[in-house]
């Protein structure tokens, strides 16, 4: 099935003198995995937020499909398909893991005629449905009446997900999605996000590790500045001397010196703990000297 996907015109944010994103061009293709890379302060989570409607640019559009969207608050956007993750999981932390997935299946009020992960739905008995399906798919089912505030952080990481899922996306901003999960987590939730742009969802993943980063997308954006310096295929983007030289003052691109945090994300965005699952606040930037 043919899915809606997400795009950037000439996008501009200024804070007073500073121009946080300037004139920036992307395109989310359905059944694409596209990454967003950068340095501390060159405008990622700018850039999301004009994504997700928390922000609205000083110039420029955001379109979802055709559709002009610029305006449009997150949660319009999120009833119309575009659907994002936290960098500290959105979940109602005294509901249980079902109920907080019921939230966001109910959420969405527009008919589904898709089939995502292979099931449809109509009405609550559809948003039920939807659940038990999404559990299953993602085989959380063993964690389906578990309280969500008292899960690790892995499985809570994959909670969000499964939440962002079950609002049916036709387009999904993942903020940080593999912070906190350890290498098998890590890898199982690689693969989780191939399944879903396998499915025809339009896929954006800004995450510190910029080693996952590459490893998973089929295609990178690399901000310095609040511009894109490099934009392709992750080999072509790795080997970039704008980006090498950005990011690699100190040897080769890898892990080691990114700054990525394996016990967690340093930023802190995302929601208070029992506010609703859409259009929480932007990412909060990262402490100084760390690279994602
Ligand atoms: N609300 C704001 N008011 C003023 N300046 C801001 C605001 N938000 C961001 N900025 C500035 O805009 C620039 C881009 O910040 P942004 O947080 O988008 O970068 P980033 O790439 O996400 O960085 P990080 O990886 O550190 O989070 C920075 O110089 C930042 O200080």
């Amino acid at each position: 099935m043919s899915r809606n996907n997400l795009s950037a015109r000439g996008l501009v944010r200024r804070y007073g003198g500073l121009t946080a994103v300037e004139d920036v061009n992307m395109d989310v293709p359905s059944g694409q995995i596209t990454g967003l890379i950068g340095p501390n302060g060159a405008g990622k989570s700018t850039l999301f937020s004009l994504l997700t409607g928390v922000e609205q640019p000083d110039e420029g559009k955001v379109l979802l499909g055709q559709r002009n969207i610029t305006r449009m608050s997150p949660d319009a956007r999120s009833r119309r398909g575009l659907v994002q993750t936290f960098q500290v999981p959105s979940l109602f932390p005294s509901l249980t893991v079902a109920d907080n997935l019921l939230v966001a299946a109910e959420n969405r009020r527009r008919d589904y005629a898709g089939d995502l992960l292979g099931f449809r739905a109509r009405g609550r008995t559809g948003a039920l449905q939807i659940v038990d399906d999404v559990l299953a798919s993602l085989q959380l089912e063993d964690i389906r009446e578990s309280i969500a505030g008292t899960l690790p952080t892995g499985a809570l990481r994959l909670v969000e997900f499964a939440r962002a899922l079950c609002a049916r996306p036709d387009v999904l901003l993942l903020d940080e999605p593999a912070s906190g999960l350890d290498a098998a987590e890590t890898e199982r939730f690689s693969a989780l996000v191939r399944r879903i742009a396998d499915d025809g969802v339009a896929i954006l993943l800004v995450d510190h590790d910029v080693d996952l980063v590459f490893k998973v997308v089929d295609r990178v954006y690399a901000m310095v500045g609040g511009r894109v310096v490099a934009e392709g295929a992750p080999a072509a983007v790795r080997a970039d001397p704008t980006v090498q030289s950005v990011y690699l003052a100190q040897g080769p691109l890898t892990s080691k010196n990114t700054g990525a945090s394996p016990a967690g994300g340093p930023s802190g965005g995302g929601p208070p703990a029992d506010s609703p699952p859409t259009g929480g606040p932007p990412a909060v930037a990262v402490s100084s000297g760390e690279l994602r």
